[in-house]
């Protein structure tokens, strides 16, 4: 279980805050705007820094505050022995982040604590744009094979060099075939990962989906950005023209995507809003079991708003799969009542009822 004690200072309305979680599932109910989804915010902050609901860190600050910490002791391993991880960002531009008595950096906060968010922005992961989804791909990825992060930032890299001689108009040809090759080897590299992953991920996709009672013919295809019957140097130098007069590359693992479908058609069009949440969140739920099965470690799930959305049934059968997985469960929700009756009397739940930036554990 990962985390085991949260201190909250200065994010939005959560002036000062502690609570001692459930190593399981956590409700925290309360009236619009007492402040249960900035308590989801501050563990977001913990484990990565920044908010899932902006990115500009001076919203997510308390007024007349300059600064944000999140404190906590974490065992991410479930070993019995928490450490102890603080977490703070200034207005100024100060990120500390320190665990176990040392200066640690992004990458490594990112796999202390593995965070899944679901809540409505999660259904951009079927409307939204394909950067949505490479993001849901990389997260994957990165957290299924550690060689990713590497592959992914030289990609990057490549990429950036690559686009800013397009930007000028025309390209010396030797110039091009050096970033070419480059580009070719890391989207290569980067395309048997992404989809490694994705193959894995399929058939806990599948089992998960249908566990909620998602009676439903759904499909992922991984779409790699470019068409892999082609060689890759053949299409960049049939679209240099098209990619020079843009300016930038049009085809390569940045325009990957993972196509979602329903009874053949794309799911975004088809679906229901409660067929569409019981979707997304069985991608994200497979993210987890995946990663619990590759890693021997939980996730932590911050869920807002569980009940929207979903009938009775369908939010019983969501909390039945909850309680099945080993993660760490933090659910908001407005009325505990609509969540009081879908636990079994073995599984550790606590309830936090959030009252004005405060929080009482209630029961
Ligand atoms: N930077 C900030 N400083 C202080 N308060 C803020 C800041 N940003 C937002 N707030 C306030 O914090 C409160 C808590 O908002 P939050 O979104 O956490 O509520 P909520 O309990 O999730 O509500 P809902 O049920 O409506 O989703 C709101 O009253 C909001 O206006």
């Amino acid at each position: 279980m990962p985390i085991k004690s949260v201190s909250i200072e200065h994010i939005r309305n959560l002036t000062s805050v502690a609570f001692e979680p459930s190593p399981r599932i956590n409700i925290l109910y309360g009236a619009n705007g007492s402040g249960k989804t900035s308590l989801l915010e501050s563990l977001h902050f913990l484990g990565l820094t920044r908010s899932f609901r902006t990115h500009q860190f001076r919203y997510l600050v308390s007024s007349q505050q300059r600064e944000s910490l999140v404190f906590s002791q974490i065992d991410p391993t479930a070993s019995g022995q928490a450490k102890a991880l603080g977490v703070s960002r200034s207005l100024e531009g100060d990120v500390k982040i320190r665990y176990s008595g040392n200066d640690i950096d992004l990458s490594d906060l990112a796999s202390l604590i593995p965070l899944q968010v679901i809540n409505t922005d999660t259904f951009e992961l079927l409307e939204g744009s394909p950067a949505t989804r490479r993001q849901f791909i990389d997260w994957g990825s990165f957290h299924y094979d550690p060689a990713f992060i590497q592959v992914w930032r030289a990609c990057r890299r490549v990429l950036q060099q690559r686009n800013s001689l397009l930007k000028c108009g025309k390209i010396d040809p030797a110039l091009r075939q050096v970033w070419d090759s480059e580009f070719i080897h890391y989207a290569k590299r980067m395309t048997s990962l992404r989809k490694a992953y994705i193959d894995q991920l399929k058939p806990d996709f599948d089992t998960i989906l249908e566990k909620l009672g998602g009676d439903l013919d759904v499909t992922l295809k991984f779409s790699p950005g470019w068409d892999l019957k082609r060689e890759l140097d053949e299409l960049l130098a049939e679209q240099l023209p098209r990619d020079l007069k843009q300016g930038f590359t049009g085809i390569g693992p940045q325009r990957a995507d993972l196509k979602v479908k329903s009874d053949g058609v794309s799911a975004a069009e088809r679906l229901s809003r409660g067929q569409k949440k019981l979707v997304v969140s069985a991608l994200k739920l497979a993210q987890g079991a995946l990663f619990h099965r590759m890693n021997q470690r939980a996730c932590v799930y911050l869920i807002d708003d569980l009940p929207s959305e979903l009938d009775e049934q369908h939010s019983r059968l969501f909390c039945e799969f909850l309680e099945q997985t080993n993660n760490q469960c933090f659910i908001t929700c407005v009325d505990p009542i609509s969540l009081q009756d879908c636990w079994s009397a073995d599984t550790e739940v606590a309830y936090f009822q959030v009252e004005d930036g405060r929080l009482l554990h209630t029961h």
